[in-house]
């Protein structure tokens, strides 16, 4: 974020002027009001047509406060709201898998929402009129100083630090509840998200009671920490209110009858005095309205904060905007390579020290026991986890980062990363300036042709066959034509014509690209050239496939087990 000023800074001098320009206006009916008071106690009528005039002038000018500021309010929240949401959804993208893959979704989507929703009303809904319900007492001291009697002004200036101290008071005595509201709202939403993404498989294990079980507590959680801060803001209702604002408006009769009874002020003044002191209690309603919103927007502010204060782990990419080379799309020049590579996932490291070749148009299979760190390794050269430590190099030895290698590299996951929307739409995530023709062109190409292009597509490709949705994720990722092709299990979902239209597909298509295919089947490795084994993280065979296999190591032996009857790389835990 540059050093423009967000929509809640921009429009808070608005407001406040808005609103302080309101407080002015009902000062001046006050002392208009003590005028007429005075002028009919001295036989007069009262009222001239100058003071009808002044009257109407300060009644519309107080009407027009009153309807312009909660508009302001309302606009300056609404933008401050958008470009919240903006930053943080860019940050989530920013910080990568690292970040959001150590978290629970719920917890991100109630960030990014009901965090994003309060901090906005609590900096354009509460800062901005907080400040001018503070700033008003001040005036009104000055208005009774300047135009009724500057001791009894002086006087009343006493009550003026009380409310700022005791709000304060408030505000810390309740901080924990509103950090603890931020926390329990997060893991409701952590647990909605949970039992929605799990719903079939919770049905079919009949374990709907334990997931309602478990929303209901945090539930519960929710509504205690909501009923603590509710309970806050009462006890601030009472103490305030009740003492405040009966002590002042008691105080300000008891001093206008002192003033008057010596003779300093006239009876119309000591009625404007009175009316005047009522509008010094505009901080003490303000103050109880929206104590829950000061509360839960604080401890909201202090969540986003810290998002967008968070640094990528490493050092952001040598060369951003390095310009395509000629020959080579988007910029990487002869391959990948990985030296020294080390990444993980919310402190805790997966890949140690991986060195690896990934030379330009070769097809390299990464293989290895279960959570031996191979769709980490393929995070990484997607771009979309940051390493902790080592680099990710192009064919010149250069530095290449997160954001380069986003914009050379194009993704097949296991789970194909379909998008709710329309086949026409997930295709276009690859391929944005595609033609309806060119669509149906690699649709054909994946064995999709008989799927429209308008065809509904559910979330995470719910309405497809696991086989379509993989499929439909391998024609956007050729559609993308980039320089590099990183694919995670491309078959795990397929029968086996599907897995040979697939590979045969795939094998057309890698060509000149520099390709690694994370996978688990030895059928896979028949299209490779060059083969890595991870193990615990650390890369324990790599080079070319002959020399691995002459080599004799763990791929040899996982060839010997398949010709002895399984087809596949053991899956045993690394
Ligand atoms: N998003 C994540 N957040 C935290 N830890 C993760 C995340 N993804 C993977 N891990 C951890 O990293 C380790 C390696 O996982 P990874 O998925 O890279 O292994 P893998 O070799 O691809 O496994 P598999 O073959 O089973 O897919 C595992 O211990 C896993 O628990």
């Amino acid at each position: 974020m540059s050093g423009k000023k967000n929509p809640a800074a921009r429009a808070l001098p608005v407001i406040v002027v808005c609103a302080v320009l309101g407080t002015a206006a009902l000062a001046a009916l006050a002392l208009l009001l003590g005028v007429a008071v005075d002028g009919y106690l001295a036989g007069g009528a009262g009222v001239s047509a100058a003071w009808v005039a002044a009257a109407l002038v300060a009644l519309l000018v107080a009407g027009a406060a009153a309807v312009v500021a909660p508009r302001l309010v309302a606009r300056a929240t609404g933008g401050q709201e958008a470009d919240d949401r903006r930053a943080v959804l860019l940050k989530y993208f920013a910080l990568g898998q690292g970040y959001t893959g150590a978290r629970a979704g719920g917890e991100l989507v109630s960030l990014a929402t009901d965090a994003v929703e309060k901090r906005a009303r609590f900096r354009a809904g509460f800062s901005a009129p907080a400040l001018a319900a503070v700033l008003a007492p001040i005036l009104v001291v000055l208005v009774i100083g300047v135009f009724i009697d500057p001791v009894s002004a002086l006087l009343l200036a006493i009550a003026l630090p009380v409310i700022p101290v005791l709000v304060t008071g408030f505000q810390k005595l309740f901080r924990s509840s509103s950090a603890n509201y931020r926390r329990s709202q997060g893991m409701l939403a952590a647990s909605f998200m949970d039992a929605l993404n799990g719903l079939g498989m919770l049905r079919l294990n009949n374990a709907e009671g334990a997931a309602g079980a478990k929303i209901a507590a945090a539930s519960e959680r929710v509504r205690r920490q909501v009923m603590k801060l509710l309970a806050g803001n009462q006890l601030v209702l009472l103490v305030i209110d009740a003492t405040f604002a009966l002590g002042l408006v008691t105080g300000s009769v008891v001093l206008a009858g002192w003033r008057l009874g010596g003779g300093h002020i006239s009876p119309g003044q000591g009625v404007a005095m009175v009316l005047l002191s009522t509008l010094m209690l505009q901080p003490v309603a303000f103050v109880g309205g929206f104590f829950y919103i000061g509360m839960t927007g604080r401890a909201a502010e202090k969540e986003i904060t810290g998002l967008l204060e968070l640094d990528p782990d490493v050092a952001p990419d040598v060369a951003p905007e390095a310009a395509p080379v000629a020959g080579t799309a988007r910029g990487i020049v002869g391959g990948l390579a990985v030296e020294n590579l080390s990444a993980g996932y919310g402190g805790r490291t997966v890949l140690h020290e991986v060195s690896l070749q990934f030379p330009a148009g070769s097809h390299t299979a990464v293989i290895g026991p279960s959570g031996s760190g191979k769709t980490t390794l393929a995070r990484v050269l997607q771009g979309q986890l940051v390493p902790a430590a080592g680099a990710v190099l192009d064919g010149s030895g250069n530095k290449v980062g997160p954001l380069r290698l986003r914009a050379a590299s194009a993704v097949l996951d296991q789970g194909a990363g379909l998008l709710g929307g329309s086949v026409a739409y997930n295709l276009r995530v690859g391929g944005p300036h595609a033609t309806d023709a060119e669509l149906r062109a690699v649709l054909g190409r994946v064995g999709l042709e008989a799927l429209g292009l308008e065809t509904p597509v559910g979330e995470n490709g719910h309405g497809l066959s696991g086989g379509q949705a993989q499929r439909l994720g391998l024609a956007r990722a050729l559609l993308a034509a980039r320089p590099v092709l990183v694919i995670d299990e491309p078959t795990s979902d397929l029968d086996p014509d599907n897995e040979a239209r697939v590979l045969e597909t795939l094998a057309s298509a890698t060509g000149d690209k520099t390709t690694i295919t994370i996978t688990h089947r030895l059928g896979l490795l028949s299209g490779c050239d060059r083969v890595a084994v991870l193990e615990h993280g650390r890369v324990i065979e790599a080079g070319p496939l002959e020399t691995v296999l002459a080599a004799g190591g763990y791929l040899a032996a996982a060839l010997a087990a398949a010709r002895a009857g399984t087809d596949s790389i053991p899956r045993g835990e690394a």
